[in-house]
C-alpha cells in the first residue's frame, strides 16, 4: 500500500497551511468580535448613592497608613508641604491658563502617563494605566452610570502634568489643601509637616479663614496646585461631563474636606451636595488599588466609546 493512503484511512490531523490558516483566521476575528460586543454591553444603570456592593470586603485599615509609610512618601509631603504656598499657587495657576502644553486623545494620554509611578501613594506602585482602569472597572462593575465610569477612567490624568511643567511631583500628585487659609491639623502629618512654608503663621494665610470667608464657596477657594485643579480646568472646559463628575475630578485628593471633615465652614449649598458625589466616588478610587490587573487591550473598544460619548473632541488641548 502506498503511504498517501495509509494517511487518509487513519484520519490523521494533516495541517492544509492555505485552507486551515484561513478557517484559523476566520475563527480569531470572530471571537475578538465577541469579546468587543460583550464588552459593549449596556448593562442596567444604577444611581450614583444607591448602595455598593464594591467595598463591602475590603480591609479598610489597609490602606492609608501614613505613619507607617515609606520614607519615598514622608519626604514627598515634606517637600509637598514646605512649597505649595500662595505665591506658588498664583503662579501655577497663570502658568496653566497661558498655553496649550500638548495635544492628545484621552487614550493618548492614559498611555504617556503610563512610566509615571507616584512618589506620594503608599498603596500602589502600579503604573497609572492600571490604576486608571482599576477605578473605572470597579464602577462599571457596580453599575453606576456611564459618566461615573468615564470619570474613574480619567480621574488622574491630570498627572501629565509631571511631564509639561511641573518642579518634581510635590506640584502633581499627593492629597490637597487649600492655601490662603489655615494649614489644619486633619491635614496628612498636620500641622508641624508645615512649619518651613512660607505661609506658616503668617498673620492673613495662616488664619481660619485667610482670605475667604465664611460660606463662600471651594470655587473660590485655591487647592493646592496639582493634578486635580489642572485636569479640573480641562474636563470642565472640553467635555460634557455633569458637575458630580467635575466635583469627583477636582476634590477627590482633598481628603482633609471629604474624609477627615476639615474645612466644610468654606461650603456653600452646591458644595454640599458635591460632597455627597465625592465621597461616593472615594472608594472606587481608593480600594480598587488591591484589585486585580485589567488588560489595557481588551478594554480599550468599551472605554472609547465611553470618551467618545463625553469628550466632543477627539483630540484635548492640555
Ligand atoms: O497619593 C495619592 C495619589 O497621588 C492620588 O492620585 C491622589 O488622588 C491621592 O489623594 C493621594 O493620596
Ligand atoms: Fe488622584
Ligand atoms: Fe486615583
Amino acid at each position: 500500500m502506498a503511504p498517501v493512503a495509509i494517511a487518509a484511512e487513519t484520519h490523521a490531523p494533516v495541517f492544509n497551511k492555505k485552507r486551515d490558516g484561513h478557517a484559523l483566521e476566520e475563527l480569531s476575528d470572530a471571537i475578538d468580535e465577541v469579546n468587543i460586543l460583550k464588552a459593549n454591553m449596556k448593562q442596567e444603570e444604577k444611581g450614583l448613592y444607591e448602595e455598593s456592593e464594591f467595598d463591602k470586603n475590603k480591609d479598610k485599615t489597609a490602606f492609608r497608613q501614613y505613619e507607617d509609610a515609606c520614607d519615598r512618601v514622608k519626604n514627598f509631603y515634606r517637600e509637598q508641604h514646605t512649597k505649595q504656598t500662595v505665591a506658588y499657587n498664583l503662579k501655577a495657576r497663570h502658568e496653566f491658563h497661558s498655553k496649550t502644553r500638548a495635544e492628545l486623545t484621552v487614550w493618548e494620554a492614559m498611555e504617556k502617563l503610563n512610566t509615571l509611578i507616584d512618589e506620594s501613594d503608599p498603596d500602589t506602585s502600579l503604573s497609572q494605566i492600571e490604576h486608571l482602569l482599576q477605578s473605572a472597572e470597579a464602577i462599571r462593575r457596580d453599575g453606576k452610570p456611564r459618566w461615573m465610569q468615564l470619570t474613574g477612567l480619567i480621574h488622574d490624568l491630570g498627572k501629565l502634568l509631571f511631564f509639561f511643567d511641573a518642579q518634581g511631583q510635590w506640584d502633581v500628585v499627593g492629597d490637597t489643601f487649600p492655601v490662603g487659609c489655615g494649614f489644619d491639623e486633619r491635614i496628612i502629618y498636620g500641622r508641624e509637616s508645615f512649619k518651613d512654608n512660607e505661609d506658616f503663621e503668617h498673620p492673613v494665610y495662616d488664619t481660619k479663614f485667610g482670605i475667604y470667608s465664611p460660606g463662600c464657596g471651594l470655587d473660590k477657594v485655591m487647592l493646592s496646585w496639582g493634578h486635580d485643579e489642572y485636569l479640573y480646568h480641562i474636563a470642565k472646559e472640553q467635555s460634557t461631563l455633569p458637575d458630580e463628575a467635575l466635583a469627583m475630578i477636582r476634590y477627590h485628593s482633598f481628603y482633609p474636606w471629604h474624609n477627615a471633615g476639615a474645612y466644610h465652614e468654606l461650603m456653600n449649598d452646591h458644595d454640599k451636595e458635591m460632597l455627597r458625589a465625592v465621597k461616593a466616588f472615594n472608594p472606587y478610587d481608593l480600594y480598587s488599588k488591591s484589585d486585580g490587573i485589567p488588560s489595557a487591550e481588551e478594554l480599550k473598544p468599551y472605554y472609547m466609546e465611553l470618551i467618545n460619548e463625553y469628550f466632543p473632541n477627539k483630540v484635548i488641548r492640555w
